[in-house]
């Protein structure tokens, strides 16, 4: 199967520090992967030069087979811990935000019937995320867990058929993250998505990926730190694998349901190392 995305033997330096050394990994369409790793060793960095926010020092990232575009486009989204949304628009204003650097290239503006239908699909969308009635709200009228349901939507909208997460439920009361974790399952279950999810949380991480992968660097005298950069360590493909089926809509309205888990059964999201 090809590979949604792949990164081969990418280093990633910032004047002396090398911050990423040497990374390669094969990420399956449809996977789900949560990276993980202490504070500092690169993992938003890593995320970040898969939005092409930056480029790699060394190596190379292919998407589907083809070079990574060089900037940022509709392919790939993403949702940060906190301040993906605009707090001068309303929920509604946020996510037709999307539609409009889709659809309007030239103008960034939609219009008429352009418009009116980007309007109806971001109502639907902010209603499959939990966030009916809260269209015309601004983002500090919203709760954290709805910002964050927001950010969802609003990268949602422009139908990436990568999502980029870091740490997005990190900021979250325990009780609002389950839910939201809920919500991220039917995501990732019902949107033809590959996602990579950076995490502290392991429970986070094996609870929603299909492969939770952690970058490390090698232990070492700590003066000695800055001339190594952390490396994959640890891929675990999740067993029993887990693999996205569409589930009942009601799942997406965000309530964790432990008693309607998704299948797992053979996982050609996960693909092993090297191949
Ligand atoms: N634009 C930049 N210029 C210089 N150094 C940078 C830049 N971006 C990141 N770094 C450095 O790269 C290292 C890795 O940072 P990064 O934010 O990727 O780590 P992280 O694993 O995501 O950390 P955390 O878990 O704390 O968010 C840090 O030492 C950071 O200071």
């Amino acid at each position: 199967m090809t590979a949604a995305i792949s990164v081969r033997n990418v280093w990633k330096e910032f004047g002396d520090q090398i911050v990423l050394e040497d990374v390669s990994i094969e990420i399956a369409p449809r996977a789900f992967v949560a990276l993980v790793g202490p504070s500092g060793c690169g993992k938003t960095t890593f995320l970040r030069m898969l939005l092409s926010q930056e480029q790699p020092s060394r190596g190379t990232i292919l998407v589907d087979d083809r070079p990574i575009a060089k900037e940022p486009d509709a392919d790939r989204g993403i949702v940060f811990q906190r301040y993906s949304v605009f707090p001068h628009l309303t929920a509604l204003g946020n996510v037709l935000l999307g539609a409009e650097f889709a659809g309007a290239k030239a103008t960034g503006r939609l219009f008429g019937r352009a418009r009116a239908a980007a309007i109806e699909e971001a109502r639907a969308l902010l209603t499959e995320v939990g966030l009916a009635g809260q269209e015309e709200k601004y983002p500090a009228a919203l709760s954290g867990g709805m910002q964050q349901r927001l950010a969802l939507a609003q990268a949602l909208m422009r139908k990436p058929r990568i999502l980029l997460l870091d740490e997005p439920f990190g900021a979250l009361d325990p009780g609002i993250r389950a839910e939201i974790h809920g919500l991220m399952r039917y995501v990732w279950n019902s949107c033809d998505i590959t996602v990579v999810m950076v995490t502290h949380d392991l429970s986070e991480a094996f609870g929603l990926g299909t492969r939770v992968v952690a970058f490390e660097r090698p232990r070492g005298r700590p003066e000695e730190r800055a001339r190594y950069g952390a490396r994959i360590t640890r891929d675990f493909a999740l067993w029993p694998p887990r693999r996205p089926t569409a589930l009942a809509a009601s799942s997406r309205s965000g309530r964790d349901d432990a008693a309607n888990p998704e299948p797992r059964r053979d996982d050609p999201a996960a693909l092993p190392e090297g191949s």
